[in-house]
């Protein structure tokens, strides 16, 4: 199992947020300031050059930055190392279903961890949310090759083929 941590700043809807669940039901931890977030860990950026890959594996944990898309800068995370963004997949919540990238924290760390090859946390996260399980069934095909590719590379050159 890999250690989930989400970042909240409370600029989204307390009532919608993914993490918030997670946190109840003790599958995430929830971090109120930056500095509280691991420095190693696999941060989820979608403004990130390099993509999440199986290479990642080393890496101990997977941070989301939960916060509203509208409101979301990246900018006092800009020099970590290990940041990443998902390749192309589509998300299954309703607020934004078959919009590509535009994930929810709980789709993004779910996507991140079957790139990893950790399929079955990846499920367990997924479950507590009535479309959650959809994640996967409407991003099956990607997400098998993502999970088969060598590095971040190899994810991009995939990715293309789905684009
Ligand atoms: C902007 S927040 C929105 C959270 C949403 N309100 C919720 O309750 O889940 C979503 C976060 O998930 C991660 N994420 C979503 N889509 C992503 C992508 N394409 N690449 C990398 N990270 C992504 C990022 O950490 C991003 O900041």
């Amino acid at each position: 199992m890999i250690p989930l941590y989400a970042y909240r700043d409370n600029t989204c809807d307390p009532r919608k947020c993914t993490v918030k669940k997670l946190a109840q039901r003790g599958l995430a931890t929830i971090v109120t300031s930056i500095a509280r977030i691991p420095r190693s860990t696999l941060l989820l950026d979608p403004t990130a050059e390099q993509a999440v890959s199986p290479a990642d594996r080393h890496l101990p944990s997977i941070t989301a930055l939960d916060c509203s898309w509208e409101v979301l800068d990246t900018g006092a995370v800009s020099s970590w190392r290990n940041r990443r963004a998902l390749p192309f997949l589509v998300a299954a919540n309703p607020v934004n279903f078959g919009r590509p990238f535009r994930l929810t924290s709980v789709e993004a760390m779910a996507a991140t961890l079957y790139i990893l090859g950790e399929k079955e946390q990846a499920r367990t996260i997924l479950t507590p949310f009535r479309w959650g399980l959809r994640f996967l069934e409407v991003n099956a095909e990607p997400l098998e090759d993502y999970a088969q590719a060598k590095d971040s590379s190899e994810v991009v050159a995939i990715q293309a083929l789905y684009m």
